[in-house]
């Protein structure tokens, strides 16, 4: 990577930073930036006020910030560090606004409901509502960043907007400055990030707000990660890294199935192929399907985009990858169904994990969802229980939103466990859904001892160590891990 040389005339510094949208990107990522640069006030507002009420919630009895409305390893210490001193979470969204040098523009962009595009399409009502209010709010000129995942050539509507509705004589350039940080380990990606992406018009004044930008993240991020291109390949870089990861993972899953149908080992697989310095080690964990708010969203982006510009064949491929992803969570409830004797109607399954991936309350797409929907449908008592996924969001995630209100029929189908052991206690089977820790280190004897025998676990992440349970009485099924096949050649 080049590094990343700055205009030679001398920047005006950053003092003041906004962040229109504190959720999961912009509140984290602005309280590392205040952290890091405690000569710049940043100011994180929200149309929602229980959000920020939430981001301004008092610590508790032991001096800790537990009710943060995002939960991520290492933010409560560092909010606690920096609230109150050049953090601020508010939601007064025209002061801030008017009063920033820099707005980074980091709210949703999820995919659109109804209307044209429907299904695949980003919804760009919040980016547009907040450029709008840039404009209509600005009394001096600024730098506005897009921070969330849009599709190719925002900027550019963006730009359109402000030129249109602002006052006289203000000028705003336009970055695109897309997120990589993964959720559960968002601190650690924003502290030292792989690459910050800046993208910019090849102009003067586009260069030199693309150094204004990078100097901010230069206060502790070497020059060297700071990449900066032009404005569409960077916006195109996001979609086209979330496509990119999220098919490693519908790869290996794919290879997963043969594993189980032929005896290999998807982990050695996994292994023996990421030995390969070209395609490396990580990322290659089979599991049960990918969740998370952006992987099928920024898919159906680029399906989209695909389309629009008339290239089916590069939208099928990518829409390839959602397919198999949705194929893999059927496919792990069906192998559950079918071995328990082809039916789990009245039989209690306890579903260990909720989030989509470890360390983040963040159910969005989760793949337990499916799991739990699935086993609904087979009438099955399902108890869940998952460490930081508090009751209420289990329910509303299980609720089909449309005409039938099923509430009540959920209530009775499905019960939320206090702990893993409480989740056990009488089920026939215990599905892993989310790879927490705790999972590993359960009292696995003890889960056997109060559980209905044959005692069964379907561990959707490669977590347990199947052998170990197999000794103490368990049937385990692991993704990508065929039955303990016996060869009559051999034996
Ligand atoms: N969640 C993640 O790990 C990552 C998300 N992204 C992208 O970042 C963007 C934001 O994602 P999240 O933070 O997860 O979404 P989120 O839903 O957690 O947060 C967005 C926030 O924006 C607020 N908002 C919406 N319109 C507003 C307006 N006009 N004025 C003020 N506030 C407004 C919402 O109330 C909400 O609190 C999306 O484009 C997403 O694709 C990118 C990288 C990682
Ligand atoms: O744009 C985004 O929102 C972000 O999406 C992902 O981050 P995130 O979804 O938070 O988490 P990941 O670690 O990527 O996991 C996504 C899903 O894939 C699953 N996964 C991940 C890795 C793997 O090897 N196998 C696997 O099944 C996880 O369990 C999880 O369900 C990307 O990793 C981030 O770089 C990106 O910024």
């Amino acid at each position: 990577m080049l590094p990343f040389s700055a205009p030679d005339q001398a920047l005006a510094p950053i003092r003041r930073i906004c962040c229109v949208g504190a959720g999961y990107v912009g509140g984290p990522t602005c309280t590392v930036i205040a952290l890091n640069c405690p000569s710049i006030i940043v100011t994180i507002v929200d149309v929602n006020p229980d959000r920020i009420a939430a981001w301004n919630s008092p610590p508790d009895e032991e001096g800790n910030l537990s009710n943060l409305p995002v939960y991520e390893p290492g933010l409560a210490e560092v909010v606690k560090q920096c609230r109150g001193r050049n953090l601020f979470f508010s939601t007064d969204i025209d002061a801030a606004i008017e009063q920033a040098d820099l707005v980074f523009v980091s709210v949703n962009t999820p995919t659109k409901k109804s209307g044209m595009g429907a299904g695949f399409a980003a919804d760009l009502h919040y980016v547009e509502a907040s450029t709008r209010r840039i404009a209509a709010v600005s009394t001096s000129s600024k730098i506005i960043v897009e921070k969330s995942t849009v599709p190719c050539r925002t900027a550019a509507s963006m730009r359109t907007i402000l030129e249109s509705n602002s006052r006289p004589g203000l000028r705003f350039d336009i970055l695109s400055n897309p997120e990589f940080l993964a959720e559960g380990t968002a601190i650690s990606d924003l502290q030292n990030p792989d690459r910050v992406l800046i993208g910019s018009l090849d102009t003067s004044a586009g260069r030199i707000a693309a150094a204004r930008l990078a100097s901010v993240y230069e206060h502790w991020v070497p020059q060297y990660r700071i990449y900066t291109t032009g404005l569409w390949s960077s916006e195109l870089s996001k979609l086209a890294a979330n496509a990119l990861l999220a098919q490693r993972i519908s790869s290996v899953n794919a290879m997963a199935a043969i594993c189980e149908a032929t005896g290999a080992d998807v982990n050695e697989v996994a292994h023996a192929c990421g030995l390969d310095a070209r395609i490396g080690p990580k990322f290659l964990r089979a599991s049960v399907g990918f969740g998370g708010s952006c992987f099928q969203k920024d898919i159906l982006n680029l399906v989209y985009l695909s389309e629009s510009l008339n290239l089916p064949q590069v939208a099928e491929y990518w829409k390839q990858v959602i397919t198999m992803n949705e194929w893999s969570k059927t496919r792990f409830s069906n192998k559950v169904v079918s071995t328990l004797f082809n039916t789990i109607t009245e039989k209690r399954i306890a579903v260990l994990g909720f989030a989509f991936k470890k360390n983040t309350g963040d159910t969005r797409e989760s793949a337990a969802i499916t799991l739990c929907r699935n086993f609904r449908q087979e009438r099955a008592k399902v108890v869940i229980y998952d460490p930081k996924v508090p009751q209420s969001q289990i329910y509303l995630d299980l609720t089909e939103p449309g005409v039938v209100d099923d509430r009540e029929a959920v209530r009775q189908q499905v019960t939320i466990a206090c702990s893993a052991l409480e989740a056990c206690a009488g089920a026939e089977a215990v599905v892993i859904a989310t790879e927490w820790d705790e999972f590993k280190h359960l009292d696995w004897r003890k889960a056997y001892q109060i559980m209905s025998k044959p005692a069964f676990v379907f561990d959707g992440r490669g977590i347990v160590d199947a052998k170990a349970l197999r000794a103490i009485g368990f049937k385990v099924h692991s993704v990508g891990k065929g039955p303990e096949i016996v060869d009559p050649i051999w034996s």
